[in-house]
């Protein structure tokens, strides 16, 4: 039975490998699993159909026979578990790379995306230049901290996991704000996920969607 994901129709990132479907996606290729893409446009994401996969009425969503996963850093856990090539076997590395999974999601991501919204949703408000300098800072306070751990490790613990999976593909998101140049370091780690032959094709591939649906 192949996997099933669901990803945009037509991605408001633009190609850009920013939705998370894109975490999934790299998981599957990180591991060599292939699979299906259910395209969704926004309309059909708050349908029935779709709400009973995904309560939220959003994508990534992961279907592989009776299984139906929502959240993508779950949808990576589950791959990861699955097939080798995303987590170690010794169980405090394999810990320790879950841990970074969390740490991607919960800690870093949060303030990324609190900046992201404010920038889509309130730029036109009164408050916004004053509050700018704030979310930024909240960012940067996580990327001070991450910028020391990493130091010039090539990954944040041994080898490339699904920690780094997530956390690349959180901080990709920064990559047009300015906010990264002061950390060289998670600059080039972030282009060493991105190196990836896993990452490329994922890429390709998101890249594919958007370009049929924009010449459509
Ligand atoms: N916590 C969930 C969050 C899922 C989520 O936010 N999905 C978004 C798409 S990825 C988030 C996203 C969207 C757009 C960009 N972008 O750069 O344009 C980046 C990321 C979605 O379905 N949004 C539609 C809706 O909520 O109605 C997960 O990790 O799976």
């Amino acid at each position: 039975m192949t996997v099933t994901i669901t990803a945009f129709e037509q991605s408001p990132d633009r190609g850009r490998g920013l939705a998370r479907d894109m975490r999934v996606r790299w998981a599957l290729e990180e591991v060599g699993q292939p699979y299906d893409v259910h395209l969704l446009s926004f309309a059909a994401m708050k349908k029935q159909a779709h709400l009973s996969l995904h309560p939220f009425g959003q994508i990534p969503t992961y279907e592989d026979g009776d299984l139906v996963l929502f959240e993508s850093g779950a949808i990576v856990l589950h791959i990861a578990e699955q097939h080798a090539g995303l987590l170690p076997n010794e169980v405090g590395a394999r810990a320790r790379a879950i841990m970074w999974m969390f740490a991607a999601v919960g800690t870093v991501e949060p303030p990324i995306v609190e900046r992201s919204a404010a920038y889509l949703m309130e730029r036109d408000k009164p408050w916004y230049a004053e509050r700018l300098p704030m979310l930024d800072g909240r960012v940067c306070a996580q990327l001070d901290r991450l910028s020391r751990h990493l130091g010039d490790a090539e990954w944040l613990d041994g080898a490339f996991s699904a920690g780094d999976l997530m956390m690349v593909h959180v901080l990709r998101r920064l990559e047009s704000s300015g906010l990264l140049q002061d950390y060289p370091n998670l600059v080039a780690y972030i282009a060493r996920g991105e190196a990836r032959p896993a990452y490329k094709q994922a890429f390709a591939d998101q890249l594919a969607v958007f370009e049929a649906a924009s010449a459509g």
